[in-house]
């Protein structure tokens, strides 16, 4: 690539002494403008000739040499203005290309990893989604009505034409009824191509928008090295290009999927990968974790022998208020104002007389406390390397979250408040729930990190991802499906960590949402393994953004605010709980995610 000319560099470098010259230029301006006034008054003074003389000598002194520096820094000016010409430069297509500005950091090298197709990718971000053919790629969801007639078609691209006057928009038929697509393509030396895709899900809801690409190309892609020019054209338009898909996507970046393979050599850069999920997203999903599929097939066949217990039984073990034992129809969401269609049954670490009487007798369900024990250990034991990695990636020392979460060997970890929940939503086939009923509310979880077991088939957990909730419980926000993959548990940040990292991580809101026609109509199993802090761990970020506050105080906290968002109708502007509703559950409590009804004695 040419270089900078040497009166370029020269002028580039003597700048500063330019715009003090014109500084001064300016100053003297100033100067012979005060001092003409004075000559005049001299001049028409009464005062006696002898004095007038001498007064208009003094002004017409000062004023000529006022006037004698403006003629000499006008003449400087001339070199500024010879520098700035000099800045520039004609590339052989002749288009004028500026220096660049002094003191700027020296950009980049061209390398040959460098290609037109290359940069395009990288202006596509951190991918974060899955394509089918297995490729990362960025997921949008589109912020506008993805049109649904010919005449629709034609009013979106004319609006966009209208906003990007240089943008040519091409509308491609979509290879399906359901797969639409738009290419776009900016004009210029240069060729931005952006196309977007978006599919319309089996019952007509508008899913995923992905940019499929962005690739800017010369007209002469093959003509090395390329010119100038042809980066600032390439930049402007794929500014272009990028303002295009920003303005027709929500923020929505798909929920990214992490591997642990070769979890000891690629340690660092899995961390950097959970650092970037949970910042930008709050969820993800691991994959190549050390959890044989057939333990988690074998802790689902436990939670539904115990689900088919009759409830006489399963209520020999009733919810104890402190997160241990069995609930049905209870817990109720402040998003909702009704209970969770659902029944779980809740575990914790606790060697305390609490968590023995929440354990089902062996006779009611043999082996049950053995086999539940054994896999509560070996999720928590995975979530252990997941968590370090956390405290590292944070800058705060490696133990301190797994201290903060998991109580000391040797003792009766009656602080250990982090739980196992085996959770069955009830089937729905035959009933006939509105649209927008939900098996589980949308809420943000209170814990430091959850880690979420699906069974293939029976999706329905939906995050707010990517996007700012806007309303206090995520009502009326943008919903991505989180797809059940075989083998992939699905990770997210709670409240706890999220405060543990100075509001770095976010906690993010989801749900689940009740089948739609069509859908499986089943009964969904899901056994989430919640990390709490310990009562007395305390958490503080390394900014120290909030107050030191302990995980006992945390969680009262959380469920003070949750129960009086639930209880007060007048607080709940966003959401609708019917007085009905309050009124029946007003002798319900809060629990780790929301409010539960108070089933037993036990305090
Ligand atoms: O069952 C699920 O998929 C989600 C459960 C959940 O989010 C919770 O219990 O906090
Ligand atoms: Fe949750």
């Amino acid at each position: 690539m040419p270089g900078q000319t040497s009166a370029g560099a020269a002028a580039s470098a003597s700048l500063d002494d330019q715009i003090a010259s014109l500084n001064a230029l300016i100053s003297t301006l100033a100067r012979t403008r005060s001092a003409l006034p004075t000559l005049v008054r001299t001049a028409s003074s009464t005062s006696s000739p002898s004095d007038r003389a001498q007064h208009y000598r003094a002004a017409s002194t000062e004023c000529q040499a006022a006037v004698r520096s403006l003629g000499e820094q006008l003449d400087a000016l001339e070199s500024v203005f010879q520098a700035v010409e000099d800045s520039e430069r004609r590339d052989s297509k002749g288009i004028v290309v500026r220096a660049p500005a002094p003191n700027r950091p020296a950009s980049t090298p061209a390398t040959d990893a460098l290609s037109w197709s290359a940069l395009g990718k990288a202006l596509q971000g951190p991918g974060a989604g899955r394509s089918g053919k297995g490729e990362t790629v960025e997921v949008y969801s589109p912020l506008f009505p993805p049109p649904r007639s010919h005449a629709e078609v034609v009013d979106l691209t004319r609006g966009w034409q209208a906003k990007h006057p240089r943008t040519r928009v091409d509308v491609a038929a979509g290879p399906s009824e359901q797969l639409h697509e738009l290419r776009f393509v900016a004009r210029g030396a240069l060729h931005a191509h952006v196309a977007l895709r978006w599919a319309r899900g089996p019952d007509g809801d508008e899913r995923a928008c992905e940019a499929d690409y962005v690739t800017c190309h010369a007209l002469s892609e093959d003509k090395l090295p390329f010119e100038t020019s042809d980066f600032a054209i390439f930049r402007t338009l794929s500014n272009q290009a990028m303002a295009i898909i920003d303005g027709c996507r929500v923020k929505d970046v798909g929920v990214p999927q992490i591997s642990l393979r070769d979890f000891e050599a690629r340690r660092e850069e899995i961390k950097e990968q959970l650092l970037i999920a949970a910042t930008e997203v709050g969820f993800f999903t691991l994959v190549d974790h050390p959890i044989p599929l057939e333990n988690v097939d074998a802790a689902f066949d436990l939670a539904e022998r115990f689900f088919s217990l009759s409830d006489e039984v399963k209520m020999k073990t009733a919810w104890n208020g402190k997160n241990m034992g069995y609930e049905k129809n209870a817990q109720i969401r402040p998003s909702t104002g009704y209970p969770d269609p659902k029944e779980s049954m809740q575990m914790g670490f606790q060697e305390t007389e609490d968590q023995e009487k929440a354990w089902p007798a062996e006779e009611d369900c043999p082996g049950f406390r053995q086999d539940a024990l054994r896999f509560m250990h070996e999720a928590r034991n995975l979530s252990i390397n997941i968590m370090e990695l956390f405290a590292e990636g944070l800058g705060l020392p490696k133990d301190t979250l797994v201290e903060g979460t998991v109580s000391p060997e040797g003792t009766d970890k009656s602080d250990s408040m982090t739980t196992m929940r085996m959770l069955k939503y009830h089937d729905c086939t035959g009933k006939d729930f509105g649209e927008d009923y939900l098996r589980a509310g949308s809420h943000a979880d209170f814990d430091v990190l959850t880690f979420l077991f699906q069974r293939e088939g029976q999706d329905g957990l939906e995050v707010c991802a990517g996007k700012e909730i806007t309303t206090p419980f995520g009502v009326g926000d943008v919903w991505t499906p989180i797809k059940v993959e075989r083998g992939a548990i699905v990770i997210n940040v709670g409240d706890q960590l999220k405060r543990w990292s100075d509001d770095r991580l976010k906690s993010t809101f989801h749900r689940v949402r009740c089948p739609r026609p069509g859908q499986n109509q089943g009964a969904r199993h899901s056994i989430g393994l919640f990390n709490q802090a310990r009562r007395d761990a305390v958490i503080q970020g390394p900014k120290k953004l909030y107050p030191k506050i302990t995980g006992g105080e945390f969680l009262a906290q959380a469920m003070k605010r949750n129960y009086e968002a639930a209880m007060k109708k007048d607080k709940l502007e966003t959401y609708e709980v019917k007085e009905e509703t309050l009124i029946a559950n007003k002798d319900h409590q809060v629990s780790g995610t929301g409010l539960e009804k108070v089933v037993a004695a036990a305090a």
